[in-house]
């Protein structure tokens, strides 16, 4: 059973046909684990790597890893077998790649639906996910983002996109409107804004650049190819001593107030209220979820 809101810092592809990388993804320490029946899979492998991946999500056992599956597009001709082995064997979420409308969305969901009828699993069990690809995908991203209750999330997928837009990657100046037409609609229906991948793995001083500025953007985690992805990434979203201090300040502060019957504190001369502590909290949350999962790594 997938679960709606969650912590996804990182999201770690792993191509679907390498049966050691299947076998050792969960000892990274990704928060979900994302094997990819897709574009890390040459059309030759297909079969492969669906029944690697079934058979992965079937015996081996993944703590509390989220497992996802890049499954292809229905319109392949691979999607449907993709959803058939995925869904039977239980992954918690799909993802849906290169998603241009709500119509996909759609689509995807009446085969998830149709394959947990078919196979005795609750209906409602199988979660989605869906990757904008495309600049029609962005257009359309708050449709996308509303079209199912599935959803967990929305992302993008820069490499493809910014060959739509007859661009290349730079200093992601190209992907600002995309991140912000996806993070608003994510926001809109209420589900996770995830970002894309950074392909140049040996750049780190680059990777933690592009992480702290989609931190910044709202999003709530980002695809890595890598495992060595996956520690500067959570060091970005792990806040700092002066931002966990001035959290529980304010949390302190309002709760003083709130004793005395108002709605508005002061601290230090600034005013505290109600957005200010939902931000506040909304950090104490994630550090603390993201601390009691870290934790759980190190020992
Ligand atoms: C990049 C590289 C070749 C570098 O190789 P390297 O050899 O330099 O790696 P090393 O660091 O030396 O590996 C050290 C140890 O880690 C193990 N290890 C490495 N990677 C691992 C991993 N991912 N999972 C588990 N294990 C792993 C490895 O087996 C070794 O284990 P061991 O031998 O035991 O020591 C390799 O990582 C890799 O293949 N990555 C996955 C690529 C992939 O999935 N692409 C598709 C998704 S993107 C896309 O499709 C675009 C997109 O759609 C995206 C969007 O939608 O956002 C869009 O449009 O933008
Ligand atoms: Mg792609």
């Amino acid at each position: 059973m997938y679960v709606k809101d969650r912590l996804r810092r990182s999201m770690m592809f792993v191509p679907g046909n390498n049966p050691g990388m299947i076998r050792d993804a969960h000892i990274y320490g990704a928060d979900s684990i994302m094997f990819d029946l897709e574009d890390s899979v040459a059309y030759t492998e297909k079969d492969t790597a669906r029944f690697l991946v079934y058979n992965a999500l079937k015996t081996l056992h993944f703590g509390s890893k989220e497992t996802v599956v890049r499954i292809n597009d229905l319109s392949s001709g691979l999607g449907i077998k993709d959803l058939e082995a995925v869904v039977r064997a239980g992954v918690q979420v799909v993802r849906l790649p290169k998603t241009d409308s709500a119509q996909d969305v759609i689509d995807c969901e009446r085969e998830i639906e149709r394959i947990e009828r078919e196979s005795g699993i609750p209906v409602g069990t199988t979660g989605m996910m869906a990757a904008i690809e495309s600049a029609n995908g962005v257009l359309h991203a708050a449709e996308i983002a509303h079209a199912s209750d599935r959803l967990i999330g929305i992302a993008l997928g820069a490499e493809d996109y910014v060959t739509d837009l007859k661009t290349t990657r730079s200093d992601g100046i190209e992907l600002l409107f995309a991140r912000c037409m996806i993070l608003n609609a994510a926001r809109s229906a209420g589900i996770a804004a995830l970002d894309t991948v950074y392909s140049d793995v040996n750049n780190e001083e680059g990777f933690i650049a592009e992480a702290t500025l989609i931190k910044k953007l709202g999003f709530d985690g980002k695809s890595v190819i890598n495992p060595r992805q996956i520690e500067p990434l959570h060091h970005v979203f792990m806040p700092s001593e002066k931002d966990l201090n001035k959290a529980r300040a304010i949390m302190d502060a309002i709760a003083e107030a709130n004793a005395r019957g108002s709605g508005v504190a002061s601290l230090k001369g600034k005013m505290i209220d109600k957005p200010v502590v939902t931000r506040a909290k909304r950090l104490l949350d994630l550090y603390e979820a993201g601390s009691k999962i870290d934790e759980v790594e190190e020992i």
